[in-house]
């Protein structure tokens, strides 16, 4: 039986099962298989590495859609360069960069294949890989089509270990080579357990480690803690061909979480999905300064959440972090 039957085979039996016990085993296993089919195999197809394109500017967005929702025809919008827009499927892989408030902001426009991305489909594995470099997703939707579009690129992007508008759950795990398990809790666990997570552990064979439960956790988050390449990303779901829905329609959409409309055809709201991209990238901007001098309030340097000093040094020059000592901050 191949991964994929495998994994077949667990999600039918999952379905099947009551206790949060018995499930949190099968999706222990079920973790282990999809991490399998990510990893480089020559006999399923090639690895699971991204589309070879270089990052440039100051953070990296991924437009990540089904075929023909749009994506090529925003980017062209947003960047006034036509990027082969066509009204047939599977055309664009391309990479473009806007300028907004002095930040210089990568957006990809990755073909429409994800479906199937989870499974090892070749294609679709580098289309998540590549999803999985970015700082912020666009799940970028069309309107007058039924939400099952999100549903499945959700499930897709899961299967791969991206979390969508999620953090990392507080938990802290180390390995030991002696000692058996430790098993500490600060918060009262109320959707998973200490013998579900003994039992997981066991199931990887892991008997010396230490466990510090800081937040109540679901067996899910705890296996994402276990296997631990997880990416969290920010994510904005982005119905686009407003035009050709209903005012009712479009202001449902428009009030759910992290979801914005826009028509590309017709220039609505482009704006807005700008300043939301530049606002959920969370970016700073850094000004460098001589001694006794003003900044050049003209020349920033952009950093996005999860940048550090070192940042700075690297995208000043090259030859600056190995020599750093110390910096003033305000
Ligand atoms: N009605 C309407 N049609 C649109 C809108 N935006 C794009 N389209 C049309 O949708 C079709 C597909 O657009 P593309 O930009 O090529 O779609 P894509 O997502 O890049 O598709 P792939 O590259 O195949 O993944 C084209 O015929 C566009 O003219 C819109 O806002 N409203
Ligand atoms: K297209
Ligand atoms: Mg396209």
């Amino acid at each position: 039986m191949g991964v994929v039957e495998k994994i077949k085979e667990i999600e039918e039996e999952m379905a099947r099962i009551a206790t949060e016990y018995h499930l949190g085993l099968l999706k222990a296993k079920l973790a282990r298989y999809r991490q399998q089919l990510l990893e480089p195999t020559t006999k399923s197809g090639p690895a699971g590495t991204g589309f070879d394109v270089q990052k440039s500017g100051d953070a990296r967005v991924a437009l990540i859609g089904f075929p023909s929702v749009g994506k090529s025809t925003l980017l062209s919008k947003l960047t006034h360069t036509q990027s082969e827009a066509a009204a047939y499927e599977f055309t664009t892989l391309t990479a473009r960069v806007i300028e907004y408030k002095g930040a210089r902001i990568q957006l990809l426009d990755l073909p429409g294949i994800v479906e199937g991305a989870s499974q090892g489909r070749g294609r679709g594995r580098q289309v998540v890989s590549t999803a999985k470099t970015a700082d912020l997703i666009l799940i970028m939707l069309d309107a007058t089509k039924s939400d099952e579009q999100r549903r499945l690129l959700e499930h897709e992007l899961d299967a791969v270990g991206i979390r969508l508008n999620k953090s990392k759950p507080d938990v802290v795990f180390k390995k030991r080579t002696t000692g058996g398990i430790t098993f500490n809790t600060t918060v009262k666990l109320t959707k998973t357990d200490e013998k579900t997570i003994r039992t997981i552990l066991a199931g990887y064979k892991l008997h010396n480690c230490d466990i510090m439960i800081r937040e109540d956790i679901t067996t899910d988050e705890f296996i994402d803690v276990l296997i631990g390449n997880r990416k969290y990303v920010p994510c904005v779901y982005v119905y686009n061909k407003i035009d050709s829905i209903s005012l009712e329609q479009v202001d449902k959409i428009a009030r759910s979480p992290q979801s914005l409309v826009i028509s590309c055809e017709m220039g609505l709201n482009l704006d807005y999905l700008v300043s939301r991209i530049w606002e959920e990238l969370k970016m700073v901007k850094v000004y460098t300064k001589k001694r006794g001098a003003h900044p050049d309030l003209d020349d920033p340097v952009c950093l996005h959440t999860g940048s550090t000093i070192e940042t700075v040094c690297n995208s000043i020059h090259r030859s600056l972090a190995p020599n750093f000592r110390y910096a003033l901050v305000w």
